[in-house]
């Protein structure tokens, strides 16, 4: 196994995300479909889907290269009937990861841990059927609670619950931060909302006043080293109760913020490469014009592709998209078509 690949501004890449699908139960009013617009459509795979031999060849390869973890998304992965399949057939270096809705764990969540899978975040956007209905266009809220326990129960975790805030959302932050300092085993990612591909700015809500306001009720506050993003944790019950001087986090839930909106600092320590449904690569979840296919191509072709991309990837705040003179934010034309 060789070194991480690094890109020219020195961003080692050491995991993928993979998108294994397009297709959703789910119809979220914000869904960006990781950079490729709508999820709605047929239910059925296409042809062009990938399959579980490319994906596991493909990460054959980028074990070569250092790639140490793993992220299955989509669309919906857990559409995928092959999910469990391609999990177990990940080479066992990798740490296996997943982001799914929720709706299918309770009854595949202990076979996919017993196939290899690490921890789940699952997507859910409230606490409240109503507005979850409103959020998703899906009426699956008791299944998503359910999906949450049966991934606690089957030890995939901790479990994340990613919530996007925006217009919608914003007023039920609180809320979710007490969820999940109320019950082990559940962590919380507030994920800014990114305005690109769904073309609605104005639900657009500033971030910066969520993180103001668990800096002020958080026991303590440290750094992840991807995308040097923030994660605060916070006491149950009673948020007066800081944690104890040595460090006791038992009592605390953690609230990590993604925060990638017009933050170069979130783009440069970004480490990884992506993999669309119809098995293209590309260097950054909001670029399109980097698409490199690697379909039926042999092992060294794909170790090709893959250099390259590494090799094209660029922050996108930062140099892709560059703040101009009157402050805002133009494309970089170097990079265009890259
Ligand atoms: N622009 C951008 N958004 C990201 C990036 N990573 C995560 N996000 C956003 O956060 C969402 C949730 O990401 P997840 O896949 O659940 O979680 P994760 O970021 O991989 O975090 P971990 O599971 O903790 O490693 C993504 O779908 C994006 O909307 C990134 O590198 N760039
Ligand atoms: C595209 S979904 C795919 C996986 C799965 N269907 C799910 O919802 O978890 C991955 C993540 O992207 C987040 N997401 C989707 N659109 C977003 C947007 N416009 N801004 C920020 N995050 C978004 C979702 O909340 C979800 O956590
Ligand atoms: S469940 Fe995930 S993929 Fe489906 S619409 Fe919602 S955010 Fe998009
Ligand atoms: S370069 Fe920035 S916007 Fe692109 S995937 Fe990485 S963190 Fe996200």
């Amino acid at each position: 196994m060789s070194e991480p690949l690094a890109d020219e501004f020195g961003r080692e890449v050491t995991g993928v995300r993979i998108s294994l699908t397009d297709r959703c139960n789910f119809d979220c009013i914000y869904c960006h479909n990781e950079g490729l617009g709508d999820t709605r459509g047929p239910m059925e795979p296409s042809d062009d889907e990938i399959t579980a031999d490319e994906v596991v060849r493909f990460l054959e390869v980028v074990e070569e290269f250092g790639v140490e973890k793993v992220k299955f998304t989509g669309g919906e992965p857990m559409l995928r009937a092959d999910l469990e399949e391609i999990i177990r057939r990940t080479p066992e270096s990798m740490e296996v990861s997943l982001t799914t809705n929720g709706t299918f764990l309770r009854g595949r969540a202990e076979d996919l841990k017993e196939a290899g899978l690490a921890r789940v975040n699952v997507s859910q956007d409230a606490l409240d059927p109503d507005e979850f209905a409103a959020v998703t266009k899906s009426g699956a809220y008791e299944e998503v609670l359910d999906g949450v326990e049966a991934a606690i129960e089957a030890g995939l975790t901790p479990v994340k619950l990613n919530m996007v805030v925006f217009e919608h959302t914003a007023g039920y932050v609180e809320g979710m931060v007490d969820h999940v300092a109320e019950n082990e085993g559940l962590q919380l990612q507030l994920i800014e909302y990114m305005p690109e591909l769904t073309g609605r700015p104005e639900w657009n809500i500033d971030i910066q006043r969520v993180h103001d306001w668990l800096e002020d009720i958080s026991d303590r506050v440290e750094h992840r080293e991807m995308h040097d993003r923030k994660r605060y944790w916070v006491s149950s019950t009673d948020r007066d109760t800081a944690t104890d001087s040595e460090g006791d986090d038992s009592n605390c839930g953690m609230v990590e913020i993604v925060d990638p909106v017009e933050n170069p600092t979130f783009c440069a320590n970004c480490h990884r490469v992506r993999v669309t449904h119809e098995g293209y690569l590309k260097g950054c979840l909001n670029r399109n014009d980097d698409l490199r296919s690697m379909g039926e191509m042999s092992r060294e072709e794909i170790r090709e592709t893959f250099r390259a991309v590494v090799d094209n990837r660029v922050p996108y705040y930062g140099e892709y998209l560059i703040e101009g003179d009157d402050g805002e934010w133009e494309l970089n034309e170097e990079y265009i078509g890259a």
